[in-house]
């Protein structure tokens, strides 16, 4: 597994109004298995971001490295990135099963592992006994569910969630973050996520990278929280109130100016 540095990283988009500033000299390392939270408020460039460490836009300034390589070098040799978006984009003409091998040959892995990756992780997310449904055939939470065990099944060095679980129900969410880490915990990838919940956030992460207009503002430990981690555990209460006091700050900022830079 491979360290992640983003070096002065910025990104403008042509629009009808003239350029958009969108990311602006952002920089931070992301150390291997290390599982990242980017929140922030609408419009902040957390996609945009997202997107760029996915390889999907390689049009910016600055430099994002894995293990020192620009991150298009290394995607051409090998590293595997998985993206998971809030809905579970399943192939309806597929099984689960088949939708998992549909990601295993396009990956390039040889048909014979295919079996045990696929039950290995519809195993790890309880989804074994539904391998031969169709998608239409289970509830929002379960196609979810599915989504993160089709990501895990192809063992990237990178995953990539935007907002996974905001249209779920809280108790449906809860089942889904738990089946998140324990595939995390078996297979130690990294891990970067958005989320618009700072409960939710400082629940799952080993650090939050709290994001004003354009920039990253705060950043927030939270690996010295021990995990199995639990919503009443007193220290990520006071960190999401932290991250919703910090939000609070930067949507009050004048409108159009980048957020400035923390001291
Ligand atoms: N292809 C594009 N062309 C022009 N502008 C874009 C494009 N993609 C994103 N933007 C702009 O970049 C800014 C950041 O968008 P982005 O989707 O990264 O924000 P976000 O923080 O993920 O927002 P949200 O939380 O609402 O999803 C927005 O102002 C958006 O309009």
């Amino acid at each position: 597994m491979q360290q992640i540095d983003i070096l002065h990283l910025g990104k403008s988009f042509a629009s009808s109004g003239g350029i958009r500033h969108v990311l602006h000299d952002i920089g931070c390392s992301i150390a291997p298995g290390e599982v990242v939270g980017l929140v922030g408020p609408s419009g902040c460039g957390k996609s945009t971001l997202l997107n760029i460490l996915a390889g999907l836009d390689g049009d910016y300034r600055g430099q994002v490295r894995i293990q020192g390589r620009p991150i298009r070098e290394q995607l051409g040799a090998g590293f595997r990135v998985a993206y998971v978006f809030q809905e579970p984009r399943l192939l309806p003409w597929f099984t689960l099963a088949q939708n998992l091998a549909f990601v295993l040959e396009a990956g390039g892995f040889a048909r014979r592992e295919w079996p045990t990756r696929i039950d290995a992780v519809l195993e790890a997310v309880g989804l074994a006994d539904y391998r031969n449904d169709f998608p239409a055939q289970l509830s929002g939470g379960m196609q979810q569910r599915a989504s993160i065990a089709r990501a895990f099944c192809i063992d990237p060095d990178i995953l990539l969630l935007d907002e996974p679980f905001s249209a779920l129900d809280e108790l449906t969410a809860r089942t889904l973050r738990q089946s998140l880490l324990a595939l995390w915990q078996r297979f130690r990838t990294t891990i970067v996520f958005v989320s618009h919940n700072a409960y939710e956030a400082t629940f799952l992460a080993d650090r939050l990278l709290v994001m004003g207009r354009g920039r990253i503002v705060q950043e927030i430990d939270l690996r010295s929280v021990p995990r199995p981690r639990s919503y009443d555990d007193l220290a990520l209460f006071e960190s999401s109130k932290q991250v919703i006091r910090i939000l609070e700050q930067q949507a009050a900022l004048p409108a159009g100016i980048p957020s400035p830079l923390p001291h």
